[in-house]
């Protein structure tokens, strides 16, 4: 449990470090550090202004260790959903969220920040990403992402059905206060997302994968000057690998390596003709390939190193030193030719930035 004192040496921090970032002077200083501590010797807490919340929501991306796409940080488009406390409200909240970012496929990195944790009818939302596969179990095998079997079950609890498809989109659920989780279909319309086809081989379509344009993590918790905020989902746009290296291709996911070596005509009787290697570069391809013709926002894995290097050397001229967790930050493809592999980072975790939570379920 923290004391009063803790919050208001938290709060005092953040504040004059937002407060000078954003070149605020001493007077309005002063007199919110007055204000601040007064409220915290009230009542325990205290409200975050908007300025506060926005540049603290940037500050928490700047700080997010494990992110390459940090160079972006002061771009975090901000909304303010505080005041939100009814089902409609937040449904129209998430929804907006996912229009305004999917943007036709121009992603715009954004944030939704719902009622600090410690209000009454704070927000929870249990979806992992806003827009996500349903996966189910059943005894001849797994249909749709694996990652989502246990999620996908709490859903079909909750009276939820599934067509049963391998790309299901899963319903937005979410809990207001200490009520019963509430299920919301995400309009169709709403839904941007881009079938995978390859520039040469032409076999490719016929595997009939697509993938979601717009990754929005949604049950991460936003601490900014010791105020928490458990609903806060955030997007940005993908890196490539991590829907080619990493959700279609892991076994324990889409796990499609084999078809597509299959597919190539390579020999995958042993290891050492490297045909997972080669099946994964021509995935990887694929994908980049495609969001790019249908003008959806991503990355590859080389320019997303390049600008992560910018990001470091204008933190560096800021004064401001950069932390990072290599073992995230390394792509899971030729992480060797990139120089993130090559350096080294201080894995140290500052504040505001976004934490793990206790699953609701
Ligand atoms: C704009 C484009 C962005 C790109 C290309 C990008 C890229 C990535 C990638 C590739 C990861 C590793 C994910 C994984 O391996 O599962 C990551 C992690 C992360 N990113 Fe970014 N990111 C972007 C924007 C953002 C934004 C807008 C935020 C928050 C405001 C953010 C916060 C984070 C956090 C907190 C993690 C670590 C998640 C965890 O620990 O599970 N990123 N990012
Ligand atoms: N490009 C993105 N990727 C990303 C960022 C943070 C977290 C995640 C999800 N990481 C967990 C997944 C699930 C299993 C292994 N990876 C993806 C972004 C998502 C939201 C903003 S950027």
């Amino acid at each position: 449990m923290k004391t009063n004192n803790d919050l208001w040496e938290q709060a005092k921090t953040f504040i004059e470090t937002c407060y000078a970032e954003l070149g605020i002077g001493r007077e309005r200083l002063e007199s919110r550090l007055t204000e601040v501590q007064q409220q915290i010797g009230r009542t325990g807490f205290y409200d975050h202004t908007f300025e506060e919340l926005e540049h603290g929501a940037k500050m928490a991306w700047r700080n997010s260790n494990r992110c390459i796409g940090r160079l972006f940080w002061n771009t975090l488009h901000v909304f303010d959903a505080r005041e939100s406390e009814t089902e409609e409200h937040v449904r129209r909240d998430l929804e907006n969220h996912i229009k305004y970012a999917s943007n036709g496929g121009k992603i715009l990195p954004t944030i939704t920040i719902f009622k600090a944790s410690h209000k009454e009818n704070k927000v929870r939302i249990w979806n992992h990403q806003l827009i996500r596969y349903a996966g189910y179990e059943h005894e001849h095998g797994i249909v749709g992402d694996p990652d989502s079997i246990l999620f996908t079950k709490k859903c079909l609890e909750l009276g939820w059905k599934g067509k049963g498809t391998n790309f299901d989109i899963l319903p937005l659920v979410f809990q207001i206060g200490e009520k019963d989780p509430a299920y919301f279909e995400i309009p169709e319309e709403l839904i941007l997302e881009v079938p995978i086809t390859h520039p040469e081989f032409e076999w490719f379509e016929d595997l009939q994968l697509k993938w979601y344009a717009v990754p929005m993590i949604s049950d991460m918790k936003l601490e900014i000057g010791g105020i928490e905020y458990e609903a806060a989902p955030f997007n940005g746009w993908y890196m490539g690998t991590e829907i080619g290296a990493r959700n279609l291709a892991d076994e324990f996911r889409y796990n499609m390596l084999p078809k597509v070596a299959s597919c190539m005509g390579l020999d995958i009787s042993r290891p050492s003709t490297l045909w997972k290697d080669k099946a994964l570069v021509e995935l990887n391809i694929a994908v980049h390939d495609s969001f790019k013709n249908d003008g959806v926002s991503i990355v590859d894995h080389h320019t997303a190193a390049s600008q992560f290097k910018l990001f470091e050397q204008q933190e560096e001229q800021t004064g401001r030193k950069v932390t990072g967790d290599w073992t995230w930050l390394i792509p899971p493809v030729s992480p060797a030719t990139t120089h993130i592999f090559h350096q080294q980072y201080d894995n140290k975790w500052n504040t505001p930035n976004y934490f793990y939570q206790e699953k609701p379920y």
